[in-house]
């Protein structure tokens, strides 16, 4: 019998691609947190090397939406430019598409929830889709830097972003700490959260975070 996800996902997929490909396997979901420039997105792509998850950056879909101009871009656009946090809806709805389309069930989800209100949000769309098992992500890793380095790395990101300046670095560490940190801390009440020190080479922080997956694969 399809559960719930399994028939959700599977009619999209189907519509999508022109091909039937059932999910068979219950989604296992990582959020990765941390504030700006705390490293995410460059140890996500080693996850996804390694442990074949599929990777959905909250950041990166917002702005999609602002380069296909869609209704919601210019909005985005301002909210991020100072700094703020995108209404939950509009990001929820962005990574659940992203999720019914993709063919993997290993999900990380980077930069996201930024707030309580956007955990909330998330987790009534997991429990209207897998009511049977649960509304937790399996996993939250939080990349723990401190604020000088993390203003380091941003202005030297060089990526061409609205966001990468001193002025809204500021703002966006002051929102993390007022509204990142309280979803940190509820994980970490949950026992979900692993603490990543995120200082050192890239490769000498992967290795802090290569044992908690692989602990994940041979339980199954
Ligand atoms: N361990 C590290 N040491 C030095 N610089 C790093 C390290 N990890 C990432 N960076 C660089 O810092 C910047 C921010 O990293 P990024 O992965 O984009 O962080 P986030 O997604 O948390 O904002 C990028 O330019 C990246 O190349
Ligand atoms: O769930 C999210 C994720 C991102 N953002 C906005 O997008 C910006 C950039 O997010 P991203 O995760 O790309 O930044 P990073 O932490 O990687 O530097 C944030 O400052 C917010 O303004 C948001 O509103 N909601
Ligand atoms: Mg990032």
């Amino acid at each position: 019998r399809l559960n719930t996800w399994e028939s959700l996902t599977t009619g999209i997929a189907q519509q999508a691609k022109g091909v039937i490909a059932p999910k068979e396997k219950t989604p296992f979901i990582t959020f990765v947190l941390g504030g700006p420039g705390s490293g995410k997105g460059t140890q996500c792509i080693k996850i996804v090397e390694t442990f074949g998850f599929a990777h959905l950056s909250a950041g990166d879909l917002l702005r999609r939406e602002i380069a296909s101009k869609s209704a919601d871009g210019a909005m985005i656009l301002n909210t991020i430019k100072e700094g703020k946090i995108v209404p939950s809806q509009v990001t929820v709805k962005l990574i659940q598409k992203e999720m019914e389309l993709s063919d993997n069930h290993k999900f990380l989800i980077d930069g996201f929830p930024r707030t309580e209100e956007n955990r909330v949000s998330f987790e009534q769309i997991l429990s209207e889709w897998q009511s049977q098992i649960g509304v937790e992500p399996n996993v939250v890793l939080f990349f723990d830097c401190p604020e000088e380095e993390m203003v380091k790395r941003v202005l030297n990101r060089n990526e061409g972003r609205v966001d990468d300046n001193l002025e809204t670095i500021k703002k966006r560490l002051t929102v993390f700490q007022a509204l990142s940190l309280p979803v940190i801390n509820y994980y970490s009440e949950k026992g979900k959260l692993y603490t990543i020190k995120a200082i050192g080479t890239e490769d000498e922080i992967f290795e802090q975070v290569r044992p908690i997956f692989a602990a994940f694969e041979t339980v199954g």
